[in-house]
């Protein structure tokens, strides 16, 4: 598959300016992401933290939200950034977030340069596991 065209310049100026509206009154750690959907909108997230802290919402579950109120579809390319403009490798958690919503050859911008979603989460645990398993006839357990 040809690697699509992404303007990494506009989705690190969405990702800083997501960031710009981060709560992170606890960690001092705001975060802004921005993705590039299917269809050509831009979308971004920030994080959200609580006095609870556990309950924090990482910027990605703000764009994943953002993704599906603005209409749905899939992403094809992502950025995340600190506070410093430095880009920022997901958590554990949202790589598998951003992982139910991938185009195919969705890339990312990591540390490291772009890489692919089955690179940054390899073996993943998807929702193919659920189509596989439609047919409650055909379980185990
Ligand atoms: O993928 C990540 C990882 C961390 N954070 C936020 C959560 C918390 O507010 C702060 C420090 O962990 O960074 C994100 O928004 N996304
Ligand atoms: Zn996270």
């Amino acid at each position: 598959m040809a690697e699509r065209y992404v303007d990494w310049k506009a989705l690190e100026t969405a990702a800083l300016a997501a960031m710009e509206r981060a709560y992170a009154p606890y960690s001092k750690f705001p975060v802004g992401a921005a993705a590039l959907t299917e269809d050509g909108r831009i979308i971004s997230g920030c994080n959200v933290e609580n006095a609870s802290y556990g309950l924090t919402l990482c910027a990605e579950c703000a764009l994943v939200g953002q993704l599906h109120m603005s209409g749905g579809g899939r992403l094809a390319a992502f950025y995340c950034v600190d506070s410093t403009g430095k880009v920022l490798m997901p958590c554990g958690r949202c790589r598998q977030l951003l992982y139910e919503f991938r185009a195919p050859g969705m890339q990312l911008m990591t540390t490291q340069g772009i890489k692919s979603m089955d690179q940054v989460l390899p073996d993943a645990f998807g929702p193919e596991i659920w189509r596989n398993l439609d047919d409650t006839s055909k379980r185990t357990v």
